[in-house]
């Protein structure tokens, strides 16, 4: 499949392009959810998404344990640079996006405490904190970024084409504007490159492994947007 180990080759394919491409059907509806498109024409409804806030919330500090594996599985300090980074946007400006629109939406704190991460919610984060952690059998570098490149790089391929919708609730043209900035663009690029160059040379079975982890937290992904409509 890959044919990026050979020099004679004029083209190549990324692994992380493979990654995507396997990842069909569920690549695209993540990506193309009717959760995104509303949220851009500003007609998703408030409740679903205070639930899908809700949930996302227990997500997030989920996917802060999982980055936090990753830093410390990676390479040297040039790679755990942009990795603690990310850690400290997530625990920092993004804690404070959730907390700043629960109280716009009038979400009280013992409601977002005392809710429980639905079913969907709890695979997703077993699929990321297990695929990073080794909790799932592997925990490993090239796991690790894996797991994380999915859940950035699906947020950026349905932001980035919306990103000049206007939708008049400002919560969902903040959530739009924090995934299509050129700073989220460039981390998700950073990601992609070094998730090739973590797993282009590992066997053909390793790789057959990390696909299949890319594919299954993709189709959670588009099951955490429908989880959102209470369907
Ligand atoms: C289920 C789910 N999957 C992925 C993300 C994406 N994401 C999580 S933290 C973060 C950093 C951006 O500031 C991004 C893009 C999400 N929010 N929820």
């Amino acid at each position: 499949m890959s044919s990026s180990n050979n020099e004679n080759e004029l083209t190549t394919t990324r692994f992380t392009d493979r990654l995507r491409d396997e990842s069909e059907p569920f690549w695209t509806q993540a990506t193309t959810h009717r959760f995104t498109r509303q949220l851009a024409d500003g007609t998703l409804p408030d409740e679903v998404f205070i639930r899908y806030l809700i949930q996302d919330y227990h997500y997030v500090d989920c996917l802060a344990q999982a980055v936090g594996f990753a830093v410390a599985l990676a390479p040297d300090m040039a790679t755990r640079r942009p990795l603690a980074g990310f850690l400290s946007v997530l625990t920092n400006a993004e804690n404070d996006f959730f907390l700043k629109s629960f109280a716009r939406l009038g979400v009280d704190e013992a409601t977002w405490r005392n809710t429980p991460p639905s079913p969907v919610t709890q695979a997703i984060s077993e699929a990321i904190v297990g695929g990073a952690s080794g909790h799932a059998g592997s925990g490993q570098y090239p796991e690790a970024m894996t797991v994380l490149l999915c859940s950035e790089w699906v947020y950026q391929a349905w932001a980035e084409p919306v990103a000049d919708a206007q939708p008049p609730q400002p919560q969902y043209r903040e959530w739009i504007e924090l995934h299509a900035t050129a700073e989220f663009i460039g981390f998700v690029e950073w990601l992609r490159e070094e998730t090739d160059r973590a797993c282009e040379g590992l066997d053909a079975e390793r790789q057959e492994a990390l696909v299949a982890l890319f594919r299954k937290v993709t189709e959670l992904e588009a099951a955490f947007f429908e989880d959102a409509f209470g369907s």
